[in-house]
Protein backbone atom coordinates (compact mmCIF):
# COMPACT_ATOMS: atom_id res chain seq x y z
CA UNK A 1 0.00 0.00 0.00
CA UNK A 2 1.51 3.79 -0.99
CA UNK A 3 2.31 6.15 1.41
CA UNK A 4 -0.61 8.21 0.51
CA UNK A 5 -3.36 5.70 0.96
CA UNK A 6 -1.88 4.52 3.83
CA UNK A 7 -2.65 7.81 5.70
CA UNK A 8 -6.22 8.57 3.94
CA UNK A 9 -6.51 5.01 5.69
CA UNK A 10 -5.03 6.65 9.01
CA UNK A 11 -6.91 9.80 8.80
CA UNK A 12 -9.93 7.74 8.07
CA UNK A 13 -9.81 5.53 10.72
CA UNK A 14 -9.73 8.29 13.10
CA UNK A 15 -12.65 9.53 11.72
CA UNK A 16 -14.88 6.56 11.81
CA UNK A 17 -13.82 6.15 15.28
CA UNK A 18 -15.35 9.67 16.42
CA UNK A 19 -17.89 9.47 14.44
CA UNK A 20 -19.20 5.60 15.21
CA UNK A 21 -18.82 6.48 19.00
CA UNK A 22 -20.89 9.89 18.55
CA UNK A 23 -23.27 7.73 16.23
CA UNK A 24 -23.07 4.85 19.22
CA UNK A 25 -23.09 7.33 22.04
CA UNK A 26 -26.60 9.21 19.98
CA UNK A 27 -28.27 5.63 19.63
CA UNK A 28 -28.23 4.73 23.00
CA UNK A 29 -28.38 7.71 24.13
CA UNK A 30 -32.23 7.87 21.79
CA UNK A 31 -33.79 4.71 23.39
CA UNK A 32 -33.20 5.73 27.07
CA UNK A 33 -34.63 9.38 25.88
CA UNK A 34 -37.54 7.61 24.34
CA UNK A 35 -38.31 4.99 27.58
CA UNK A 36 -37.76 7.51 30.18
CA UNK A 37 -37.77 11.01 29.26
CA UNK A 38 -39.70 11.75 26.01
CA UNK A 39 -43.22 11.35 25.94
CA UNK A 40 -43.48 13.25 22.17
CA UNK A 41 -43.24 10.41 19.45
CA UNK A 42 -42.44 13.57 17.29
CA UNK A 43 -39.30 14.32 19.28
CA UNK A 44 -38.34 10.78 18.98
CA UNK A 45 -39.54 10.76 15.81
CA UNK A 46 -37.52 13.57 14.81
CA UNK A 47 -33.95 12.05 16.87
CA UNK A 48 -34.01 9.10 15.15
CA UNK A 49 -33.99 10.56 11.63
CA UNK A 50 -30.94 12.38 12.90
CA UNK A 51 -29.28 9.18 13.38
CA UNK A 52 -30.26 7.65 10.61
CA UNK A 53 -28.79 10.43 8.56
CA UNK A 54 -25.66 10.51 10.36
CA UNK A 55 -25.60 6.86 9.72
CA UNK A 56 -26.14 7.72 6.36
CA UNK A 57 -23.64 10.24 5.90
CA UNK A 58 -20.98 8.04 7.71
CA UNK A 59 -21.79 5.59 4.75
CA UNK A 60 -21.65 7.88 2.58
CA UNK A 61 -18.16 9.79 3.50
CA UNK A 62 -16.73 6.37 3.73
CA UNK A 63 -17.80 5.71 -0.04
CA UNK A 64 -15.92 8.65 -0.89
CA UNK A 65 -12.91 8.75 1.30
CA UNK A 66 -11.77 5.54 1.20
CA UNK A 67 -12.49 3.64 -1.87
CA UNK A 68 -9.14 1.77 -2.81
CA UNK A 69 -10.03 -1.98 -2.12
CA UNK A 70 -7.35 -4.78 -1.12
CA UNK A 71 -6.95 -6.66 -3.77
CA UNK A 72 -7.64 -10.61 -4.15
CA UNK A 73 -4.77 -12.55 -2.65
CA UNK A 74 -1.15 -12.79 -4.66
CA UNK A 75 -0.43 -15.59 -6.41
CA UNK A 76 2.12 -16.55 -3.79
CA UNK A 77 -0.50 -16.35 -1.15
CA UNK A 78 -3.19 -18.43 -2.80
CA UNK A 79 -0.57 -21.40 -3.16
CA UNK A 80 -0.96 -21.89 0.53
CA UNK A 81 -4.50 -23.36 0.85
CA UNK A 82 -5.62 -22.12 4.27
CA UNK A 83 -5.41 -18.60 3.00
CA UNK A 84 -7.88 -15.98 4.01
CA UNK A 85 -10.67 -15.79 0.76
CA UNK A 86 -10.15 -12.66 -1.07
CA UNK A 87 -12.80 -9.79 -0.79
CA UNK A 88 -14.06 -6.37 -0.45
CA UNK A 89 -12.04 -3.98 2.04
CA UNK A 90 -13.63 -3.87 6.01
CA UNK A 91 -13.94 -0.54 7.97
CA UNK A 92 -14.27 -0.16 11.26
CA UNK A 93 -17.85 -1.02 12.88
CA UNK A 94 -19.63 -1.33 10.00
CA UNK A 95 -17.01 -3.43 7.85
CA UNK A 96 -18.01 -3.95 4.30
CA UNK A 97 -21.49 -3.30 4.62
CA UNK A 98 -21.79 -0.63 2.55
CA UNK A 99 -20.58 -2.91 -0.85
CA UNK A 100 -24.66 -4.03 -0.33
CA UNK A 101 -26.04 -0.43 -1.14
CA UNK A 102 -27.06 0.23 -4.94
CA UNK A 103 -28.53 -3.21 -5.25
CA UNK A 104 -32.32 -4.36 -5.58
CA UNK A 105 -31.26 -7.45 -3.95
CA UNK A 106 -28.32 -8.10 -1.44
CA UNK A 107 -27.28 -11.07 -3.49
CA UNK A 108 -27.25 -9.44 -6.37
CA UNK A 109 -24.09 -8.09 -4.61
CA UNK A 110 -22.20 -11.52 -4.15
CA UNK A 111 -22.94 -12.68 -7.28
CA UNK A 112 -20.59 -9.17 -8.16
CA UNK A 113 -18.21 -10.48 -5.48
CA UNK A 114 -17.97 -13.80 -7.30
CA UNK A 115 -16.50 -11.56 -10.61
CA UNK A 116 -14.60 -10.13 -8.87
CA UNK A 117 -13.13 -12.27 -6.22
CA UNK A 118 -13.59 -16.16 -7.65
CA UNK A 119 -16.38 -18.62 -5.57
CA UNK A 120 -15.17 -17.59 -2.05
CA UNK A 121 -15.37 -14.31 -0.74
CA UNK A 122 -14.40 -13.05 2.84
CA UNK A 123 -15.89 -9.83 4.04
CA UNK A 124 -16.78 -8.67 7.41
CA UNK A 125 -20.78 -6.95 7.71
CA UNK A 126 -20.76 -5.04 10.77
CA UNK A 127 -19.39 -7.49 13.68
CA UNK A 128 -19.94 -11.09 12.08
CA UNK A 129 -17.33 -12.52 10.08
CA UNK A 130 -18.97 -13.62 6.71
CA UNK A 131 -18.33 -15.65 3.25
CA UNK A 132 -20.14 -15.25 0.49
CA UNK A 133 -20.00 -18.73 -1.77
CA UNK A 134 -20.64 -18.45 -5.46
CA UNK A 135 -21.22 -21.67 -8.07
CA UNK A 136 -23.22 -24.79 -7.68
CA UNK A 137 -20.01 -26.95 -7.20
CA UNK A 138 -18.41 -24.81 -4.17
CA UNK A 139 -22.14 -24.59 -2.73
CA UNK A 140 -22.70 -28.01 -2.81
CA UNK A 141 -18.78 -28.60 -0.70
CA UNK A 142 -21.11 -26.35 1.98
CA UNK A 143 -24.24 -27.89 1.23
CA UNK A 144 -23.65 -31.95 0.60
CA UNK A 145 -19.99 -32.78 1.08
CA UNK A 146 -18.42 -31.05 4.49
CA UNK A 147 -22.17 -29.79 5.85
CA UNK A 148 -21.32 -31.61 9.60
CA UNK A 149 -18.71 -28.20 9.61
CA UNK A 150 -21.67 -25.84 8.12
CA UNK A 151 -24.74 -26.79 9.61
CA UNK A 152 -25.60 -23.84 12.37
CA UNK A 153 -27.18 -21.10 11.71
CA UNK A 154 -27.12 -17.48 12.85
CA UNK A 155 -27.22 -16.18 16.20
CA UNK A 156 -28.58 -13.35 15.57
CA UNK A 157 -30.18 -11.40 18.28
CA UNK A 158 -33.19 -10.77 16.09
CA UNK A 159 -33.77 -14.70 15.73
CA UNK A 160 -33.38 -15.18 19.85
CA UNK A 161 -36.20 -12.28 20.80
CA UNK A 162 -38.56 -13.71 17.69
CA UNK A 163 -38.60 -17.49 19.64
CA UNK A 164 -39.30 -16.17 23.09
CA UNK A 165 -35.59 -15.97 23.62
CA UNK A 166 -34.51 -19.27 22.40
CA UNK A 167 -33.81 -19.22 18.44
CA UNK A 168 -33.37 -23.53 19.23
CA UNK A 169 -37.20 -23.25 19.65
CA UNK A 170 -37.11 -22.84 15.56
CA UNK A 171 -37.05 -25.50 13.14
CA UNK A 172 -35.16 -23.35 10.53
CA UNK A 173 -33.05 -20.62 12.25
CA UNK A 174 -31.36 -23.24 15.36
CA UNK A 175 -28.34 -25.06 15.60
CA UNK A 176 -27.87 -28.89 14.16
CA UNK A 177 -28.16 -31.23 17.25
CA UNK A 178 -29.52 -34.70 18.10
CA UNK A 179 -32.84 -33.21 18.37
CA UNK A 180 -33.32 -31.51 15.33
CA UNK A 181 -32.68 -34.44 13.31
CA UNK A 182 -35.51 -36.16 15.45
CA UNK A 183 -37.85 -32.93 14.45
CA UNK A 184 -36.75 -33.50 10.87
CA UNK A 185 -37.30 -37.34 11.11
CA UNK A 186 -40.79 -37.09 12.54
CA UNK A 187 -42.38 -34.52 9.96
CA UNK A 188 -40.61 -36.55 6.92
CA UNK A 189 -43.87 -38.97 6.51
CA UNK A 190 -45.97 -36.08 6.73
CA UNK A 191 -44.70 -33.59 4.97
CA UNK A 192 -43.13 -35.91 1.97
CA UNK A 193 -46.08 -37.59 1.47
CA UNK A 194 -45.17 -41.18 -1.01
CA UNK A 195 -47.35 -40.44 -4.12
CA UNK A 196 -50.69 -42.91 -3.45
CA UNK A 197 -49.65 -43.55 0.14
CA UNK A 198 -52.24 -42.90 2.55
CA UNK A 199 -51.13 -39.77 3.59
CA UNK A 200 -51.05 -38.35 0.12
CA UNK A 201 -54.36 -39.24 -0.84
CA UNK A 202 -55.33 -37.46 2.58
CA UNK A 203 -53.71 -34.23 1.25
CA UNK A 204 -55.62 -34.63 -2.10
CA UNK A 205 -58.98 -34.99 -0.39
CA UNK A 206 -58.27 -31.82 1.68
CA UNK A 207 -56.56 -29.31 -0.84
CA UNK A 208 -59.55 -30.33 -3.42
CA UNK A 209 -62.22 -29.87 -1.00
CA UNK A 210 -60.96 -27.15 0.78
CA UNK A 211 -60.80 -25.47 -3.15
CA UNK A 212 -64.61 -26.21 -3.33
CA UNK A 213 -65.62 -24.83 -0.53
CA UNK A 214 -63.87 -21.31 -1.51
CA UNK A 215 -64.92 -21.68 -5.20
CA UNK A 216 -68.24 -21.46 -4.01
CA UNK A 217 -67.97 -18.09 -2.52
CA UNK A 218 -66.61 -16.68 -6.00
CA UNK A 219 -69.86 -16.00 -8.22
CA UNK A 220 -69.68 -13.93 -11.38
CA UNK A 221 -67.22 -11.69 -12.43
CA UNK A 222 -66.03 -10.27 -9.46
CA UNK A 223 -62.34 -8.18 -8.29
CA UNK A 224 -60.50 -10.30 -6.12
CA UNK A 225 -58.04 -9.76 -3.50
CA UNK A 226 -55.70 -12.82 -4.34
CA UNK A 227 -53.51 -13.04 -1.06
CA UNK A 228 -56.54 -13.23 1.29
CA UNK A 229 -57.62 -16.32 -0.96
CA UNK A 230 -55.09 -18.12 -1.38
CA UNK A 231 -53.57 -17.96 2.45
CA UNK A 232 -57.14 -18.92 3.69
CA UNK A 233 -56.75 -21.81 1.46
CA UNK A 234 -53.13 -22.71 2.63
CA UNK A 235 -54.08 -22.02 6.34
CA UNK A 236 -56.96 -24.77 6.40
CA UNK A 237 -55.40 -27.83 4.27
CA UNK A 238 -52.34 -27.21 6.80
CA UNK A 239 -54.40 -27.18 9.97
CA UNK A 240 -56.64 -30.26 8.35
CA UNK A 241 -53.50 -32.25 7.22
CA UNK A 242 -51.22 -31.55 10.12
CA UNK A 243 -53.72 -31.04 12.96
CA UNK A 244 -57.21 -32.58 11.55
CA UNK A 245 -59.23 -29.51 12.73
CA UNK A 246 -60.78 -27.26 10.12
CA UNK A 247 -61.32 -23.42 10.89
CA UNK A 248 -64.22 -21.54 9.85
CA UNK A 249 -63.71 -19.38 7.27
CA UNK A 250 -65.40 -16.01 9.64
CA UNK A 251 -64.07 -17.33 13.04
CA UNK A 252 -62.37 -14.35 14.23
CA UNK A 253 -59.23 -16.90 15.40
CA UNK A 254 -58.93 -18.00 12.15
CA UNK A 255 -58.83 -14.15 10.73
CA UNK A 256 -56.43 -13.37 13.83
CA UNK A 257 -53.95 -16.64 12.86
CA UNK A 258 -53.77 -15.72 9.60
CA UNK A 259 -52.60 -11.97 9.53
CA UNK A 260 -50.53 -12.91 12.56
CA UNK A 261 -48.96 -15.58 10.45
CA UNK A 262 -48.39 -13.27 7.58
CA UNK A 263 -46.76 -10.65 9.68
CA UNK A 264 -44.13 -13.31 11.36
CA UNK A 265 -43.48 -14.30 7.98
CA UNK A 266 -42.90 -10.72 6.88
CA UNK A 267 -40.56 -10.18 9.49
CA UNK A 268 -38.29 -13.10 9.06
CA UNK A 269 -37.86 -12.66 5.75
CA UNK A 270 -36.55 -9.29 6.13
CA UNK A 271 -32.60 -8.19 6.56
CA UNK A 272 -31.83 -5.74 8.89
CA UNK A 273 -28.65 -3.87 9.37
CA UNK A 274 -29.13 -4.66 12.98
CA UNK A 275 -28.44 -8.11 12.31
CA UNK A 276 -24.39 -6.90 11.89
CA UNK A 277 -24.68 -3.73 13.76
CA UNK A 278 -26.36 -5.05 17.04
CA UNK A 279 -25.88 -1.28 18.50
CA UNK A 280 -28.28 -0.61 16.46
CA UNK A 281 -31.17 -3.13 18.04
CA UNK A 282 -32.69 -0.54 20.24
CA UNK A 283 -34.67 0.57 17.02
CA UNK A 284 -36.09 -2.24 16.20
CA UNK A 285 -37.28 -3.02 20.40
CA UNK A 286 -41.35 -1.96 19.98
CA UNK A 287 -41.42 -4.26 16.94
CA UNK A 288 -39.50 -7.49 18.06
CA UNK A 289 -42.00 -6.82 21.41
CA UNK A 290 -44.85 -6.83 18.77
CA UNK A 291 -43.78 -10.06 17.01
CA UNK A 292 -43.59 -11.43 20.35
CA UNK A 293 -47.08 -10.53 21.01
CA UNK A 294 -48.26 -12.04 17.07
CA UNK A 295 -46.48 -15.56 18.28
CA UNK A 296 -48.08 -15.59 21.51
CA UNK A 297 -51.38 -14.58 20.06
CA UNK A 298 -50.90 -17.67 17.57
CA UNK A 299 -49.79 -20.00 20.45
CA UNK A 300 -53.01 -19.11 22.01
CA UNK A 301 -55.51 -20.46 19.42
CA UNK A 302 -53.14 -23.35 18.74
CA UNK A 303 -54.07 -24.63 21.56
CA UNK A 304 -57.31 -23.37 21.86
CA UNK A 305 -58.59 -25.35 18.92
CA UNK A 306 -56.00 -27.62 16.49
CA UNK A 307 -54.11 -29.22 20.26
CA UNK A 308 -57.88 -28.89 22.66
CA UNK A 309 -57.40 -31.72 25.07
CA UNK A 310 -55.66 -33.95 22.50
CA UNK A 311 -52.44 -34.31 24.74
CA UNK A 312 -54.39 -35.53 27.78
CA UNK A 313 -56.30 -38.44 25.77
CA UNK A 314 -53.10 -39.33 23.84
CA UNK A 315 -52.50 -43.02 24.55
CA UNK A 316 -49.26 -44.86 24.36
CA UNK A 317 -49.41 -47.00 21.76
CA UNK A 318 -51.92 -45.05 19.48
CA UNK A 319 -51.09 -45.09 15.50
CA UNK A 320 -50.35 -41.61 15.14
CA UNK A 321 -52.74 -40.15 12.35
CA UNK A 322 -51.22 -36.73 11.49
CA UNK A 323 -48.49 -34.54 12.86
CA UNK A 324 -50.38 -33.38 16.43
CA UNK A 325 -49.93 -37.32 16.87
CA UNK A 326 -46.70 -37.42 16.27
CA UNK A 327 -45.49 -34.84 18.38
CA UNK A 328 -47.72 -35.78 21.19
CA UNK A 329 -46.10 -39.51 20.85
CA UNK A 330 -42.83 -38.53 20.92
CA UNK A 331 -42.75 -36.71 23.88
CA UNK A 332 -44.85 -38.92 25.81
CA UNK A 333 -43.16 -42.29 25.40
CA UNK A 334 -39.93 -40.44 25.37
CA UNK A 335 -38.24 -42.42 23.13
CA UNK A 336 -35.08 -40.67 21.21
CA UNK A 337 -33.91 -37.36 22.30
CA UNK A 338 -35.76 -35.50 25.02
CA UNK A 339 -38.68 -33.32 23.07
CA UNK A 340 -40.20 -30.99 25.41
CA UNK A 341 -44.00 -30.20 24.89
CA UNK A 342 -43.26 -26.65 24.65
CA UNK A 343 -40.25 -27.39 21.91
CA UNK A 344 -42.92 -29.25 20.34
CA UNK A 345 -45.74 -26.63 19.86
CA UNK A 346 -42.99 -24.59 18.44
CA UNK A 347 -42.07 -27.01 15.75
CA UNK A 348 -45.75 -27.68 15.31
CA UNK A 349 -46.48 -23.75 14.95
CA UNK A 350 -43.95 -23.30 12.29
CA UNK A 351 -44.78 -26.47 10.84
CA UNK A 352 -48.39 -24.81 10.44
CA UNK A 353 -47.03 -21.41 9.78
CA UNK A 354 -45.72 -23.12 6.27
CA UNK A 355 -48.73 -22.31 5.13
CA UNK A 356 -47.33 -18.59 4.85
CA UNK A 357 -44.62 -19.52 2.51
CA UNK A 358 -47.13 -21.20 0.24
CA UNK A 359 -49.63 -18.40 0.36
CA UNK A 360 -47.55 -15.85 -0.02
CA UNK A 361 -45.78 -17.94 -2.92
CA UNK A 362 -48.79 -18.38 -5.40
CA UNK A 363 -49.58 -14.81 -5.01
CA UNK A 364 -46.48 -14.03 -6.89
CA UNK A 365 -46.97 -16.91 -9.29
CA UNK A 366 -50.16 -15.42 -10.35
CA UNK A 367 -48.70 -12.08 -10.46
CA UNK A 368 -46.56 -13.39 -13.38
CA UNK A 369 -49.11 -15.40 -14.38
CA UNK A 370 -51.76 -12.34 -15.05
CA UNK A 371 -48.62 -10.78 -16.94
CA UNK A 372 -48.67 -13.53 -19.40
CA UNK A 373 -52.13 -14.55 -20.30
CA UNK A 374 -50.77 -17.27 -23.07
CA UNK A 375 -49.45 -19.07 -20.10
CA UNK A 376 -52.51 -18.66 -17.76
CA UNK A 377 -54.49 -20.22 -21.49
CA UNK A 378 -51.41 -22.92 -21.62
CA UNK A 379 -52.53 -23.89 -18.43
CA UNK A 380 -56.33 -24.15 -17.93
CA UNK A 381 -55.81 -26.08 -21.76
CA UNK A 382 -53.80 -28.91 -19.76
CA UNK A 383 -56.46 -28.82 -16.88
CA UNK A 384 -59.56 -28.88 -19.73
CA UNK A 385 -57.59 -31.70 -21.18
CA UNK A 386 -57.57 -33.95 -17.86
CA UNK A 387 -60.52 -33.12 -17.16
CA UNK A 388 -62.14 -34.66 -19.87
CA UNK A 389 -59.62 -37.11 -20.91
CA UNK A 390 -60.73 -38.59 -16.86
CA UNK A 391 -64.43 -37.56 -16.99
CA UNK A 392 -64.15 -35.55 -13.81
CA UNK A 393 -64.71 -31.72 -12.34
CA UNK A 394 -61.47 -31.32 -10.39
CA UNK A 395 -57.77 -31.61 -10.72
CA UNK A 396 -56.33 -34.31 -8.53
CA UNK A 397 -52.51 -34.18 -6.84
CA UNK A 398 -51.83 -37.74 -8.95
CA UNK A 399 -52.80 -35.51 -12.35
CA UNK A 400 -49.48 -33.98 -12.13
CA UNK A 401 -47.79 -36.31 -14.16
CA UNK A 402 -50.08 -35.31 -17.17
CA UNK A 403 -49.47 -31.56 -16.56
CA UNK A 404 -45.87 -31.17 -16.96
CA UNK A 405 -46.49 -27.71 -18.27
CA UNK A 406 -48.10 -26.45 -14.73
CA UNK A 407 -45.69 -27.33 -13.11
CA UNK A 408 -42.92 -26.16 -15.27
CA UNK A 409 -44.79 -23.05 -14.55
CA UNK A 410 -44.41 -23.22 -10.39
CA UNK A 411 -40.50 -23.83 -11.15
CA UNK A 412 -40.25 -21.17 -13.58
CA UNK A 413 -41.69 -18.71 -10.91
CA UNK A 414 -39.22 -20.40 -7.97
CA UNK A 415 -36.78 -19.51 -10.19
CA UNK A 416 -37.24 -15.74 -10.91
CA UNK A 417 -38.60 -15.44 -7.50
CA UNK A 418 -34.86 -16.49 -6.56
CA UNK A 419 -35.81 -16.85 -2.42
CA UNK A 420 -32.36 -16.99 -0.38
CA UNK A 421 -30.95 -19.89 1.23
CA UNK A 422 -31.27 -19.44 5.23
CA UNK A 423 -28.18 -18.40 6.13
CA UNK A 424 -25.72 -21.31 7.28
CA UNK A 425 -22.83 -20.97 10.14
CA UNK A 426 -19.62 -23.10 10.45
CA UNK A 427 -19.42 -24.82 13.55
CA UNK A 428 -15.61 -25.24 13.83
CA UNK A 429 -12.72 -24.07 11.76
CA UNK A 430 -12.61 -25.71 8.53
CA UNK A 431 -12.27 -24.64 4.89
CA UNK A 432 -14.56 -23.97 1.41
CA UNK A 433 -12.77 -24.09 -2.08
CA UNK A 434 -9.40 -24.66 -0.49
CA UNK A 435 -9.52 -20.88 1.55
CA UNK A 436 -9.75 -21.19 5.39
CA UNK A 437 -13.38 -20.48 7.23
CA UNK A 438 -12.79 -19.72 11.07
CA UNK A 439 -15.47 -21.42 13.60
CA UNK A 440 -18.54 -18.86 13.21
CA UNK A 441 -18.41 -17.75 10.62
CA UNK A 442 -21.42 -16.61 8.71
CA UNK A 443 -22.15 -18.44 4.73
CA UNK A 444 -24.14 -17.18 2.19
CA UNK A 445 -24.89 -19.42 -0.44
CA UNK A 446 -25.38 -17.45 -3.45
CA UNK A 447 -28.36 -19.37 -4.95
CA UNK A 448 -29.87 -16.36 -6.64
CA UNK A 449 -26.73 -16.67 -9.09
CA UNK A 450 -27.68 -19.89 -9.73
CA UNK A 451 -31.21 -18.81 -10.66
CA UNK A 452 -30.22 -15.84 -12.42
CA UNK A 453 -27.05 -16.12 -14.36
CA UNK A 454 -26.85 -15.35 -18.20
CA UNK A 455 -24.03 -18.42 -17.77
CA UNK A 456 -26.50 -20.95 -17.00
CA UNK A 457 -30.02 -19.32 -18.21
CA UNK A 458 -30.94 -17.86 -21.38
CA UNK A 459 -32.94 -14.70 -21.23
CA UNK A 460 -32.94 -15.26 -17.20
CA UNK A 461 -35.01 -12.04 -16.74
CA UNK A 462 -37.85 -13.18 -18.74
CA UNK A 463 -40.67 -15.63 -17.65
CA UNK A 464 -40.21 -19.08 -19.90
CA UNK A 465 -41.95 -21.79 -18.09
CA UNK A 466 -40.83 -23.87 -21.05
CA UNK A 467 -37.22 -23.57 -20.31
CA UNK A 468 -37.85 -26.59 -17.94
CA UNK A 469 -39.49 -28.89 -20.21
CA UNK A 470 -38.14 -31.34 -22.61
CA UNK A 471 -39.86 -33.68 -25.14
CA UNK A 472 -42.98 -32.69 -23.52
CA UNK A 473 -41.12 -33.84 -19.85
CA UNK A 474 -40.39 -32.11 -16.92
CA UNK A 475 -36.19 -31.51 -16.12
CA UNK A 476 -34.98 -29.93 -13.55
CA UNK A 477 -31.02 -28.58 -13.64
CA UNK A 478 -28.61 -29.77 -11.17
CA UNK A 479 -28.02 -26.06 -10.53
CA UNK A 480 -31.23 -25.13 -9.64
CA UNK A 481 -32.08 -25.54 -5.75
CA UNK A 482 -34.53 -23.25 -4.65
CA UNK A 483 -35.15 -25.26 -2.22
CA UNK A 484 -31.05 -25.34 -0.72
CA UNK A 485 -29.69 -29.23 -0.28
CA UNK A 486 -28.41 -31.33 2.08
CA UNK A 487 -29.38 -32.19 5.95
CA UNK A 488 -30.20 -28.43 5.98
CA UNK A 489 -32.53 -28.49 3.10
CA UNK A 490 -36.11 -27.06 3.51
CA UNK A 491 -38.53 -29.54 4.78
CA UNK A 492 -41.75 -28.13 2.79
CA UNK A 493 -40.51 -28.61 -0.48
CA UNK A 494 -43.20 -31.55 -1.81
CA UNK A 495 -46.51 -29.74 0.19
CA UNK A 496 -44.92 -26.26 -1.92
CA UNK A 497 -45.13 -28.24 -5.23
CA UNK A 498 -48.37 -30.11 -4.28
CA UNK A 499 -50.42 -27.52 -2.57
CA UNK A 500 -49.15 -24.35 -5.81
CA UNK A 501 -49.95 -27.49 -8.54
CA UNK A 502 -53.85 -28.30 -6.74
CA UNK A 503 -54.35 -24.46 -6.37
CA UNK A 504 -53.31 -22.96 -9.96
CA UNK A 505 -54.43 -25.82 -11.37
CA UNK A 506 -58.35 -25.79 -9.74
CA UNK A 507 -58.62 -22.23 -9.56
CA UNK A 508 -57.63 -21.36 -13.69
CA UNK A 509 -59.55 -24.45 -14.60
CA UNK A 510 -62.60 -22.70 -12.86
CA UNK A 511 -61.72 -18.65 -13.66
CA UNK A 512 -59.55 -16.79 -16.23
CA UNK A 513 -57.70 -14.14 -14.00
CA UNK A 514 -57.30 -10.74 -15.38
CA UNK A 515 -55.52 -7.22 -14.23
CA UNK A 516 -57.35 -4.50 -12.84
CA UNK A 517 -56.57 -1.33 -14.88
CA UNK A 518 -53.76 0.59 -13.11
CA UNK A 519 -52.20 -1.70 -11.06
CA UNK A 520 -48.84 -2.69 -11.11
CA UNK A 521 -47.96 -6.19 -11.40
CA UNK A 522 -44.37 -6.53 -11.43
CA UNK A 523 -43.43 -9.23 -8.84
CA UNK A 524 -40.29 -8.08 -6.16
CA UNK A 525 -37.91 -10.79 -6.01
CA UNK A 526 -35.45 -12.02 -3.63
CA UNK A 527 -37.40 -12.99 -0.84
CA UNK A 528 -41.01 -15.06 -0.62
CA UNK A 529 -42.74 -12.78 1.53
CA UNK A 530 -45.34 -10.09 -0.18
CA UNK A 531 -46.54 -6.89 1.26
CA UNK A 532 -50.35 -7.09 2.59
CA UNK A 533 -51.90 -5.25 0.52
CA UNK A 534 -51.11 -7.49 -2.78
CA UNK A 535 -52.64 -8.27 -6.09
CA UNK A 536 -56.41 -7.67 -6.58
CA UNK A 537 -57.48 -9.62 -10.22
CA UNK A 538 -60.40 -9.34 -12.06
CA UNK A 539 -62.01 -13.01 -11.52
CA UNK A 540 -64.37 -14.61 -13.97
CA UNK A 541 -66.24 -18.02 -14.22
CA UNK A 542 -65.13 -20.06 -17.23
CA UNK A 543 -68.23 -20.85 -18.50
CA UNK A 544 -69.58 -17.58 -18.74
C1 LIG B 1 -42.00 -21.45 -1.93
C2 LIG B 1 -41.90 -22.03 -0.76
C3 LIG B 1 -40.61 -22.31 -0.03
C4 LIG B 1 -39.30 -22.01 -0.37
C5 LIG B 1 -38.78 -21.29 -1.62
C6 LIG B 1 -38.47 -22.51 0.70
C7 LIG B 1 -37.09 -22.45 0.71
C8 LIG B 1 -36.31 -22.87 1.76
C9 LIG B 1 -34.88 -22.75 1.81
C10 LIG B 1 -34.01 -22.18 0.69
C11 LIG B 1 -34.46 -23.26 3.00
C12 LIG B 1 -33.02 -23.32 3.52
C13 LIG B 1 -32.30 -24.55 3.04
C14 LIG B 1 -30.86 -24.64 3.50
O1 LIG B 1 -30.48 -23.97 4.44
O2 LIG B 1 -30.09 -25.39 2.90
C15 LIG B 1 -35.64 -23.70 3.72
C16 LIG B 1 -35.61 -24.26 4.97
C17 LIG B 1 -36.74 -24.72 5.61
N1 LIG B 1 -38.03 -24.76 5.13
FE1 LIG B 1 -38.63 -24.01 3.36
N2 LIG B 1 -39.26 -23.10 1.65
C18 LIG B 1 -40.58 -23.01 1.23
C19 LIG B 1 -41.69 -23.52 1.87
C20 LIG B 1 -41.68 -24.20 3.06
C21 LIG B 1 -42.84 -24.79 3.70
C22 LIG B 1 -44.24 -24.81 3.10
C23 LIG B 1 -42.42 -25.34 4.87
C24 LIG B 1 -43.21 -26.10 5.90
C25 LIG B 1 -44.14 -26.97 5.61
C26 LIG B 1 -40.99 -25.11 4.97
C27 LIG B 1 -40.20 -25.52 6.01
C28 LIG B 1 -38.84 -25.31 6.09
C29 LIG B 1 -38.05 -25.68 7.25
C30 LIG B 1 -38.55 -26.32 8.54
C31 LIG B 1 -36.73 -25.31 6.95
C32 LIG B 1 -35.51 -25.45 7.84
C33 LIG B 1 -34.87 -26.81 7.72
C34 LIG B 1 -33.63 -26.90 8.59
O3 LIG B 1 -33.00 -25.89 8.82
O4 LIG B 1 -33.33 -28.01 9.05
N3 LIG B 1 -40.58 -24.43 3.84
N4 LIG B 1 -36.75 -23.46 2.94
Amino acid sequence: MDSVSHSLLNTSSTAYLMVSCCLLTLLMLLHELKQKVIASSDVYQALRELAASALALFIRNDTEVASAEVAPASNAEQDSLLQRAPGPRNYPIIGALKELNGYEVPYQAFSEFGKRYGPVTALRLGSVNAVVVNGIETIKEVLINRVQHFDSRPNFRRYQLLFSGNKENSLAFCDWSELQKARRDMLVPHTFPRNFSGRFHELNDIVVDEIGQIMGGVGREATVAIKPLVLGICANVFAQYFGSYRFEAQDPRFQQLLGNFDQIFWEVNQGYAADFLPFLLPLHRQNLKRMDRLAEEIRHVILETIIGDRYERWTEGSEPRDYVDSLIDHVKSKCGPALEWETALFALEDIIGGHSAVGNFLVKAFGYIVQHPEVQQRIQAEADGVLERHGKQMIELHDRTEMPYTEAVIMEALRLIASPIVPHVANQDSHIGGYAVEKDTLIFLNNYDLSMSPELWDAPERFTPERFLQGGRLVKPDHFIPFGAGRRSCMGYRMTQLLSFSILANLLRSYTIGPVEGQDYRVPVGSLAMPEQSYTFTVMPRSC
